[in-house]
């Protein structure tokens, strides 16, 4: 569903990305780790359309959208889920899943996303659904970002670091929901600091460092043993 092909891409003329290859098929979940500045919120940046690839191929349900803009790679099925959430603080919960409501495409995607749909999924946001962006907890405005990009009707999910400063039984909850909607048939692509978080959902591990794919494991097996991805990690270490 979502196919990355020697994808290089930087700032000011540097070079971040370096020539990545990266699958993700429909109904699964793939892992990118990495330290601090290895590039995981680049290649995020830069599959929504926020940052031009300087070379490689991004394709979407076998579409190529390299170097579009952003509302159109949205429109081609891409949600995103950025780093810190980026909720509105003076919009309440129904304003902002009034306006991320968007009709679906006509063609492909499987079931859309209405905002009932959404609430099933996430009713935590019904009981909160007067409450400003700013008096939700972290776990509060995690779900209610993830609500915004799901009510695109996308195919593809991008989540940049979902569990960043969340406690760790919602970091678990959060985790279970990335495994249900993979269940429901989006590809999704999870990028996070985090080993642990990685091996708790992915299908698909990659090991990012300095920007390079340095290892790539299976998810199950990194569930059995994660000794492979931590020393693939550690190893990698900077
Ligand atoms: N807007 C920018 N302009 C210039 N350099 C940038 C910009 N954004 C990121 N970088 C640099 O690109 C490199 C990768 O950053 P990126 O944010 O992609 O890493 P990351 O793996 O997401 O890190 P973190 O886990 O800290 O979020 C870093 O060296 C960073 O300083």
């Amino acid at each position: 569903m979502l196919r990355i092909s020697g994808l290089s891409a930087g700032y000011h003329g540097g070079t971040v990305l370096h020539d990545l290859d990266l699958d993700v098929p429909e109904g699964s979940v793939h892992a990118v780790v990495g330290h601090n500045g290895a590039g995981k919120t680049t290649l995020v940046h830069t599959v929504a359309g926020l940052l031009r690839p300087a070379t490689g191929t991004v394709e979407v349900a076998g579409r190529d959208v390299t170097g579009r803009p952003a509302h159109r790679i949205a429109r081609a099925g891409v949600g995103l889920v950025p780093q810190g959430r980026r909720v509105f603080a003076r919009l309440t919960v129904a304003e902002h899943i009034r306006l991320a409501h968007r009709p679906p495409r006509a063609a492909g995607g499987g079931r859309p996303w209405t905002p009932q749909r959404v609430l099933d999924l996430l009713p935590r946001l019904g009981e909160r659904s007067t409450h400003r962006g700013t008096d939700l907890s972290g776990g509060e405005q995690q779900m209610l970002a993830l609500a915004r990009a799901l009510l695109g009707s996308p195919r593809v999910l991008l989540l940049d670091e979902p569990t960043e400063g969340l406690a760790p039984v919602l970091v678990g909850q959060i985790l279970d929901l990335v495994g249900t909607l993979a269940g429901e048939g989006l590809a999704v692509l999870l990028v996070s600091p985090s080993p642990a978080s990685a091996a708790q959902c992915a299908d698909t591990v990659t090991v990012l460092t300095s920007g390079r794919v340095t290892a790539r494991l299976d998810g199950p097996a990194v569930r059995k043993d994660p000794a492979e991805l931590y020393e693939a990690m550690a190893l990698t270490a900077h």
